[in-house]
């Protein structure tokens, strides 16, 4: 059969990266796929590289590759994030008909994801704003997605989707609906929120083993690596140690020393952290980690506040003993620990908050469910967080479940001990010091907002609720300081 007569039940357009080896995925699974890309270079090169895994159909220009699909259509755009995206989907929306369907899986705000597909469903075409995670070699061997839109629209794509993501240990495909519109995008992005400050942490507890217990990378990689087979097991703490176990081979030093220490970022951490704010929800653990890597790359304010001293450091900094290092390096884990347990509790505050806010009625069981596999966040660690939203699902806080806030119990001393190691060292640890004022802030029984409020009234009239009698209070602060019902 030539090109020409045989259908795709899918097309991928967009085939950097992530396209191209969600394109094999899905022929590696039976499907046959029909490959599109703006400059065809990268169409021919797919095919010519990887036409034996499966049944591509490549396609020159648009119309081809629309002619290329079976009925209702399904194209998943794969191209970068915004005004591309735009450019793209109004490409294929004028070649498509009333039931078809548009996958937009590329980073985009969810925002963005509500108004294309109000839009869309104005004519007649479903979209589907689908996040996707697990990089390039997830996108290949099995990624987690989290497809937003018309439910029905998941009737016929759900299926493909199961059959290219990531399994779960327990044999579940990491994938499920998620909710309409831009619900999709809006987890794909608090999921990016909460990498980011997971890999704050991380980095955190590599320094302060670096710096205040005098450990080689090598051996913190060794730390790593056997932390990788307890609690904290995960991707993320997994490729910290290849990355701290490895060697640049121009200079013979450890990799981690020759990389400059600016941490880039594309923005979807800022998105979590500008929507928090609009929700009115604190995640000051992903915030902290935003504002972590913005300082990073701020050389001048570095070198302007390069010469400011320090504190004296213990023996002028030299290595700790080894029995001493080891127990602070079991410290330092539980104080990670906690402050991951926080910062997840952040990101699920925020879906629901999210869910709330925008009608989507998400499932935070279901959506630890599909993370625990193929995403850059998978750790056995979301496996207990769908089970705590599964025997709670009004849960108000992770913090809440008993068995989180008996471990957030046990590792506070710790967690303290590290925090005020890492204040007296000079070492920066806004990740955890942050997560642990939050645990503070929560559990107190009063909070100095009250001064706060106090201070409000005295100089703009704001007004105040009081401890004892229902009604919004004033003091006359100018006059005789009594008080009035405002
Ligand atoms: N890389 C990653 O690890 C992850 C990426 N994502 C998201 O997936 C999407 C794809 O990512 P990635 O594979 O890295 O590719 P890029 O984000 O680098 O985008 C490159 C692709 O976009 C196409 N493109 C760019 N501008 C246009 C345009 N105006 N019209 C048509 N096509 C255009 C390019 O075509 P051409 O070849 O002609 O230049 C190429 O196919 C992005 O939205 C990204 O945010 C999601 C998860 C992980
Ligand atoms: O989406 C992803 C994984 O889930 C990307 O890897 C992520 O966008 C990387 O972000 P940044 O460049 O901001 O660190």
């Amino acid at each position: 059969m030539s090109s020409a007569d045989r259908k795709a039940q899918i097309g991928v357009t967009g085939l950097a990266v992530m396209g191209r080896n969600l394109a094999r995925n899905f022929a590696r699974n039976g499907y046959t796929v029909a490959v599109h890309n703006r400059t065809y270079g990268r169409t021919r090169e797919l095919v010519e590289q990887f036409g034996g895994e499966g049944d591509f159909v490549p396609a020159a220009s648009s119309e081809e590759f629309v002619a290329a699909l079976e009925r209702p259509r399904r194209v998943l755009v794969m191209v970068k994030a915004g005004a591309p995206t735009d450019a793209v989907i109004e490409e294929f929306a004028a070649l498509l008909e009333p039931g078809d369907v548009i996958i937009d899986g590329g980073n985009a705000h969810f925002e963005d994801t509500r108004r294309r597909e109000a839009a869309l469903r104005e004519r007649g075409l479903h979209f589907v704003g689908a996040g996707v995670s697990g990089g390039e070699e997830g996108a290949l061997h099995g990624p987690s997605i989290m497809p937003g839109g018309p439910p029905e629209s998941y009737e016929s794509l759900g299926p493909m989707l199961e059959r290219i993501a990531a399994r779960a240990p327990d044999g579940t495909p990491c994938t499920a609906h998620v909710g309409p519109d831009g619900a999709g995008h809006f987890v794909k992005m608090v999921h990016n929120g909460i990498e980011y400050a997971d890999m704050q942490l991380i980095a955190e507890a590599y320094q302060l083993l670096r710096d205040v217990a005098g450990y080689s990378p090598a051996e913190i990689a060794d730390i790593f690596g056997r932390w990788n087979e307890g609690r904290l097991e995960s991707y993320l703490i997994e490729i910290t140690a290849e990355v701290l176990r490895h060697t640049d081979a121009a200079t013979g030093r450890p990799f981690v020393d020759v990389v400059a220490d600016r941490a880039e970022q594309k923005g979807t951490g800022r998105w979590t952290v500008q929507t928090a704010l609009g929700l009115g929800t604190p995640v000051p653990g992903i915030a902290e980690a935003v504002f972590a890597r913005s300082l990073s790359g701020h050389a001048e304010l570095r070198a302007a506040a390069a010469a400011l001293p320090g504190p004296q450091t213990r023996d002028g900094g030299g290595r700790m003993a080894p029995d001493e290092a080891a127990a602070f390096a079991e410290r330092v884990e539980r104080s990670l620990y906690a402050s991951k347990i926080i910062s997840y509790a952040q990101g699920w505050d925020m879906m629901r908050a999210g869910s709330e806010e925008y009608g989507w009625h998400l499932d935070l069981s279901a959506t630890a469910a599909i993370w625990r596999a193929g995403c850059i966040i998978r750790a056995g660690f979301l496996d207990r967080i769908r089970g705590a939203f599964t025997n709670d699902p009004w849960l108000p806080s992770l913090l809440a479940d008993p068995a989180f806030a008996k471990e957030l119990g046990e590792a506070q001393q710790a967690w303290r001990d590290v925090v005020a190691a890492a204040a007296a060292g000079g070492v920066p640890a806004p990740g955890m010091a942050g997560a642990l004022a939050y645990y503070d802030a929560l559990r107190s029984d009063r909070l100095p907002a009250a001064l706060l409020q106090g201070q409000r009234d005295f100089f703009g009239a704001h007004t105040y609720q009081r401890t004892d009698r229902e009604g919004t209070f004033h003091t006359l602060w100018a006059e005789d300081r009594s008080e009035v019902r405002a």
